[in-house]
C-alpha cells in the first residue's frame, strides 16, 4: 500500500503505545502506515492509498474485501479521535497526543469492486459522539464512484485497559 501524504496524521499523534498497529502504526515497521488527515474546517476525515498488487481478491485488480474492512478500521478509529478531540475545542498540532478508540463494531456493504491500479479515498463523517462513544460513517470511492461504504462504532480506551 502506498499511502498519501498530507500534513499532520492522526496517527502520527497516538500516545507511544498505541502507534504499533499493523495497518496505521508509525512504529510498525511491517506495517501499511495508513494514516487519516481531518479536513480543513474538521468536519470530515480523509485517507488515501494506492494498493499493492498483492492484496487482490483473486479477480484480477480487485482488492480484497479483507483490505477494505482493515482501511475502514484504522481510518474509523482514527476519525473517532479526531472528532471527540474537535468536540473538546482542541486543535492539532505537532505536540497533540490524542485519545485512541477501539473498534467495537464496524458494518461494512460492500458495493461495487474496488480496483487496484488508482488512489482510493475514504472519507469520514460523525454520526453520533458521546463522551466513550463514538459512530463513524466512512465512504470508498475510486475514480468518483462509491465502491463500500461502513458504519462504525467506536470507543474510547481507558487508561486503565
Ligand atoms: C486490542 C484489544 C485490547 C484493548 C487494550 C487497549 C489497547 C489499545 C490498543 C489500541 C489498538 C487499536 C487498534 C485499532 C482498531 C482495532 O483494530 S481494535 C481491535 C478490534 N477491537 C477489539 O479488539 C475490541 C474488543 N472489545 C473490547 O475491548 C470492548 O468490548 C470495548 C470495545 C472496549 C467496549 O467495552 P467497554 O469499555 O466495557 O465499553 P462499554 O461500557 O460496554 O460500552 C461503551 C459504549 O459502547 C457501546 N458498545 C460497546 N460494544 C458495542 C458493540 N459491539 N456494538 C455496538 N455498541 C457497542 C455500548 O453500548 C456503550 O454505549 P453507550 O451506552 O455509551 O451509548
Amino acid at each position: 500500500m502506498k499511502p498519501k501524504k498530507r500534513n499532520i496524521a492522526i496517527q502520527d499523534t497516538y500516545g507511544e503505545r498505541f502507534q504499533n498497529c499493523w495497518g496505521c502504526g508509525p512504529k510498525n515497521e511491517q506495517g501499511l502506515h495508513l494514516k487519516t488527515y481531518p479536513s480543513e474546517d474538521g468536519e470530515t476525515c480523509i485517507t488515501q492509498f494506492e494498493p499493492d498488487n498483492q492484496y487482490t481478491g483473486g479477480v484480477p485488480n480487485n482488492l480484497f474485501g479483507g483490505m477494505i474492512a482493515l482501511v475502514f478500521d484504522c481510518h474509523g478509529t482514527a476519525s473517532a479521535a479526531w472528532f471527540a478531540h474537535k468536540n473538546k475545542g482542541l486543535a492539532l498540532t505537532e505536540e497533540t497526543v490524542i485519545g485512541r478508540f477501539i473498534t467495537a463494531r464496524l458494518e461494512t456493504d460492500y458495493k461495487k469492486p474496488v480496483p487496484m491500479d488508482e488512489t482510493i479515498t475514504i472519507r469520514s463523517s460523525i454520526e453520533e459522539l458521546s463522551e466513550r462513544k463514538a459512530i463513524v460513517r466512512m465512504k470508498m470511492e475510486a475514480s468518483g464512484v462509491v465502491r463500500a461504504e461502513a458504519r462504525m462504532v467506536a470507543v474510547a480506551v481507558k487508561d486503565d485497559m
